[in-house]
């Protein structure tokens, strides 16, 4: 354990490029943004823009869904959380929250978000937030807001010296490399490839060790990613940016679990909890490391935890998952 911080250092950072405030004007400060402004991320646009419908009511979309044919988890904890943001006032920060997934989401019918305001206390706010589809629930998420507070308690791991991601290939460029240097693939595996390439993941992945990527041999269950929302996010306030990392950490976090076991694919993966904490203020779109790493597998389950690092070595986030793993042998077969 290292690296302390000044309060300031955690929860402000004076870069001009820092989402702003609740209730601060968002237009002046995207000057050297990853992004120009016209460039905005379809998270913001469409994913995230949830539709009122009644009071604590709303419902949203879909844009990219896996090719499991099941809603992408991170959609609906995203949206969940926007759900539950819309209840509490600007001077309130998202601090945590705790989803069990209970169904698969149904990629042809819009999810319902209903928010239950919990309690409203003097620093904390809670929020019971229920994504239902058919009538059901898929899933159940609790979320906590909490005024800012300063404290002389402060601490934080030290992030992990990695490569910058200016220096390493998306994950894009790595499928391309793959398709093209092994001709032996399966019509299958090519086409699988393929579809992954043509979907619009409205996020940004490089892998910091591509072997890891691949899963060509057995591993050690820990795996480094920079991430950030593909498009510009800038406008809007601290909340979005933590509606948009809770989008983002479901995406490559289970899969740290298969890495020491090469010889096995998956053929069921689902993610069944998710619980996410923010720390300091962050850009989700601008480049932040995911360091994901699992501690345990067992009973046809495993266990994934994240740390979501702001370039600059602030942890702005840590997250732990459990899901579902099913794996079956890979079987080597023969081209000839
Ligand atoms: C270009 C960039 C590329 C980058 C590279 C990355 C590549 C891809 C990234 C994709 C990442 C996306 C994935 C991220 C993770 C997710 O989003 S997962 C989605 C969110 N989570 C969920 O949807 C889970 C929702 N919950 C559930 O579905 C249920 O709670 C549950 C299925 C987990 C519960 O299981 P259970 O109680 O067993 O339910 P049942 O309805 O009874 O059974 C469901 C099916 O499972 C079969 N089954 C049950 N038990 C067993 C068993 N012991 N063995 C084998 N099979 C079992 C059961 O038969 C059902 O099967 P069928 O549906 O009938 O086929």
């Amino acid at each position: 354990m290292a690296g302390r911080k000044t309060e300031e250092e955690v929860h402000s950072v004076s870069r001009s490029s820092d989402p702003p405030g609740p209730g601060e004007d968002s237009s002046s400060q995207s000057s050297d943004a990853p992004y120009p402004q016209d460039l905005r991320s379809v998270l913001v646009t469409s994913v995230l823009n949830l539709e009122e419908l009644d009071v604590d009511l709303y419902r949203g979309t879909h844009h990219w869904v896996p090719h499991t044919q099941r809603l992408f988890g991170g959609q609906i904890m995203g949206q969940a959380l926007v759900a539950a943001a819309k209840s509490v006032s600007d001077n309130l920060y998202a601090h945590s929250l705790h989803c069990y997934f209970v169904r698969a989401g149904d990629p042809k019918v819009p999810v319902l978000y209903q928010v239950d305001r919990t309690r409203d206390g003097r620093s904390f706010t809670v929020r019971s937030v229920k994504a239902i589809q058919h009538g059901q629930p898929i899933l159940i998420c609790q979320a906590s807001f909490q005024v800012l507070q300063t404290s002389p308690l402060q601490h934080q791991f030290t992030m992990p010296v990695v490569p910058q991601p200016e220096d390493l290939l998306t994950a894009e460029e790595l499928i391309q490399r793959y398709l093209r240097y092994k001709p032996d693939l399966t019509e299958n595996a090519r086409e699988g490839l393929n579809k992954l390439l043509a979907n619009e993941v409205p996020i940004e992945i490089k892998p910091v060790r591509p072997a890891h990527f691949h899963r060509l041999a057995p591993a050690e269950p820990k795996r480094l990613f920079w991430a950030r929302a593909r498009g510009y996010i800038g406008e809007g306030t601290m909340k979005l940016h933590c509606c948009v990392a809770a989008y983002v950490s479901d995406f490559a976090l289970l899969g740290t679990v298969l890495l020491p076991y090469s010889e096995y694919k998956a053929y069921f993966t689902a993610s069944l909890d998710h619980a996410m904490w923010f720390h300091s203020t962050f850009r989700s779109d601008e480049w932040m490391l995911y360091e994901c790493e699992s501690p345990w597998a067992g009973s046809s389950r495993g266990l994934a935890q994240g740390r979501l690092w702001r370039r600059d070595g602030v942890l702005a986030a840590t997250c732990s998952q459990e899901g579902v793993l099913r794996v079956k042998p890979v079987t080597h077969t023969s081209k000839l």
